[in-house]
């Protein structure tokens, strides 16, 4: 494509024309065939229920298979958001969705789209976790690909069977630690499905492009194994060499299938299986972890955001973790990161003024020998410490945040000791779903007579303290995934490299104004995500440029106006 010309998309690839045609320009409906009549209404990808007009009800043999009435999208959709206000259970809301989602596809982005700050509770944190503990119970129709031991020697024929051959983002998860609710197995899959509605919804990556995945290697959750409607397999978890294979498989099937440039992102793995998984196919495959990568560019971002009401360089800030695992680690290295960029200091220097804590208490040197390999680099000179209220005070951070999934963690003995160390100290709770985060928003600015800086992973409703409401802010890896998947795949990226992350924490921190600094965000509000995912886009699209590590040439002059224009839209099409 041009760089300067915009009225075409090519980015993400355009299978069915769609995008290539303008909005008022009739495309066809593509299946195999050309899908007409009862089994047009029944293909999601083309349903549009009361909104087939009079022409398209004439052209596609749908004369009688409909009542009467022609209904537009937009009132679909405020039939459909009124009718979902009804229900008072949020899992009846995520039903539904999903229901929606399998039904009406546009329609189900439409609604995310444009009311995603409502939404986005449902089909994301906190409800999906609730759903995926529930999975087999509320199971319907199956939603991604399953990928068990019993497909041993055969995930090449699995990946074929699935219906789309231009996937460019799969999403898999193993079910090991999903969000902080631990090993929920097969039922996992909810992360994944709920990852990837994001990646259309909030980055504009088409449906027909992400592919979720669940590999089933058995679960060690009792309460799952002995559950009449679990739907996974019912053993113990394979482990070791037998893990390894199948995973190698999956990894070699997915490049034979999709070739070199489909994102693979890691989901909700525990982290022995994690780390390991990122490091084995970091330089063979486009992977990234979400959980250690996404999430440390969003807190970083978040940081950098907040470095204009705490003052000061990120390098003058001492930062104090609940939580060493995925989440903990990973976000320390990208901070440590950021600050050997600004100050050209080596990042062992950094990494001192980074402490963690882990289920043992303090990470320090006498620990060294029996720490798991990606805490070693945080065994800092110092006595042991059990409690974190001691820790606190031993340390004196500027900057807590709890990445623990163990909720109510921060006490408010805790909590008084951050403030009265610091005039506005920042904590982010980051433990999802709500149950498990480490103290809520209405702790947050009661214990610290409103002087804390809070965010959180799962969503707070506002709260007035002393006469003023804070809104809190969410800092949850949503706001990088779908941009920076965007950006990987505009540009052609063949890997990712720290610095695309870099380069998307830049973005979003850009995205935060005076306006919500006072409201005490230090996020911009998902209501405005679409421009924010462009932007993520464009500068992580822009960072592999300059690595040399994008493969779309040449390379689109204004890369904000590229990735906006390559975003799906919902709206329905005309069809001929
Ligand atoms: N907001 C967001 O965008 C994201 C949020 N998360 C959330 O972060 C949480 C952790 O995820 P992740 O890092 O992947 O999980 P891990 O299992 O990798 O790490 C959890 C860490 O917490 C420590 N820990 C557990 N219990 C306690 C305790 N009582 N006191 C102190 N430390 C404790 C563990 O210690 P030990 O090593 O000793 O066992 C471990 O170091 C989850 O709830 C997850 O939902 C994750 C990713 C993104
Ligand atoms: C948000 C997310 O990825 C998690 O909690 O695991
Ligand atoms: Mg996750």
């Amino acid at each position: 494509m041009d760089g300067g010309d915009y009225s075409v998309a090519g980015g993400v690839e355009d299978v069915y024309g769609e995008d290539a045609a303008s909005m008022d320009q009739p495309v066809t409906p593509w299946t195999v065939s050309v899908a007409s009549g009862y089994s047009l209404m029944r293909d999601p990808r083309h349903n549009k229920g009361l909104a087939f007009t009079e022409k398209e009800r004439d052209a596609h043999y749908l004369r009688g298979l409909l009542p009467p009435v022609v209904l537009t999208q937009e009132l679909q959709e405020k039939k459909l958001m009124h009718n979902l206000r009804q229900y008072q259970v949020p899992l009846q809301r995520y039903m539904a969705l999903m229901d929606l989602q399998e039904r009406n596809e546009r329609l189900f982005y439409k609604l995310l789209v444009d009311n995603v700050e409502e939404l986005l509770p449902v089909v994301y944190t906190p409800t999906v976790g609730e759903a995926c503990q529930k999975y087999g119970s509320i199971f319907r129709r199956p939603q991604g690909l399953y990928v068990s031991l019993k497909e041993k020697g055969k995930i090449l024929e699995v990946l074929k069977n699935w219906p789309q051959r231009s996937v460019q983002v799969i999403v898999v998860t193993d079910g090991e630690r999903i969000l902080g609710l631990g090993d929920l197995g097969c039922q996992g899959m909810g992360i994944p499905v709920g990852k990837l509605s994001l990646y259309t919804a909030l980055g504009g990556v088409r449906p027909s492009a992400c592919l979720p995945i669940t590999i089933d290697v058995g679960t060690n959750n009792e309460k799952l194994l002995n559950d009449e409607f679990y739907i996974g397999l019912r053993q113990r978890r394979a482990t070791g060499q037998e893990y390894a294979e199948l995973l190698h498989e999956f990894m070699s099937a997915v490049k034979q299938n999709y070739g070199e440039k489909v994102l693979i992102q890691f989901e909700d793995f525990a982290n022995h299986n994690a780390f390991e998984l990122l490091a084995r196919y970091s330089s063979s495959h486009l992977v990234f972890n979400d959980d250690i990568q996404g999430t440390a560019s969003v807190v970083l971002a978040g940081l950098l955001a907040a470095l204009r009401l705490l003052g000061g360089t990120l390098a003058d800030h001492r930062f104090l973790f609940l939580g060493a695992g995925e989440a903990g680690t990973g976000i320390a290295e990208l901070i440590a990161l950021e600050m050997s960029k600004q100050t050209g200091n080596p990042i062992e220097e950094n990494r001192k003024k980074i402490w963690l804590v882990d289920s043992r208490g303090l990470i320090v040197d006498s620990r060294k020998e029996s720490l798991q390999h990606f805490k070693k680099p945080w065994a800092h000179e110092h006595e042991p410490v059990k409690e974190l209220v001691d820790a606190v005070k031993a340390i004196k951070p500027t900057v807590l945040i709890g990445t623990s999934g163990v909720g109510k963690q921060f006490t408010k003995e805790v909590v008084e000791a951050m403030a009265a160390l610091n005039e506005k100290p920042l904590i982010m709770a980051l433990s999802n779903p709500t149950s498990q985060a480490e103290w809520t928003a209405e702790e947050a600015y009661t214990w610290s007579e409103g002087r804390a800086i809070f965010a959180s992973g799962s969503p707070f409703d506002p709260f007035e303290y002393d006469g003023k409401v804070f809104v809190p802010g969410q800092a949850n890896n949503a706001y990088i995934f779908p941009g920076f998947g965007l950006g990987v795949i505009i540009s052609g990226a063949i890997r990712v490299h720290d610095d695309m992350l870099l380069a998307a924490s830049e973005a979003l921190a850009l995205q935060v104004t005076e306006e919500h600094y006072e409201k005490g965000l230090i996020y911009p509000p998902f209501s405005d995500i679409r421009k924010i995912s462009a932007n993520i886009a464009a500068k992580v699209a822009a960072k592999a440029y300059e690595l040399g590590l994008a493969s779309h040439l040449p390379q689109p002059k204004d890369l904000v106006k590229y990735a906006e224009s390559c975003m799906y839209s919902p709206k329905y099409r005309t069809y001929r």
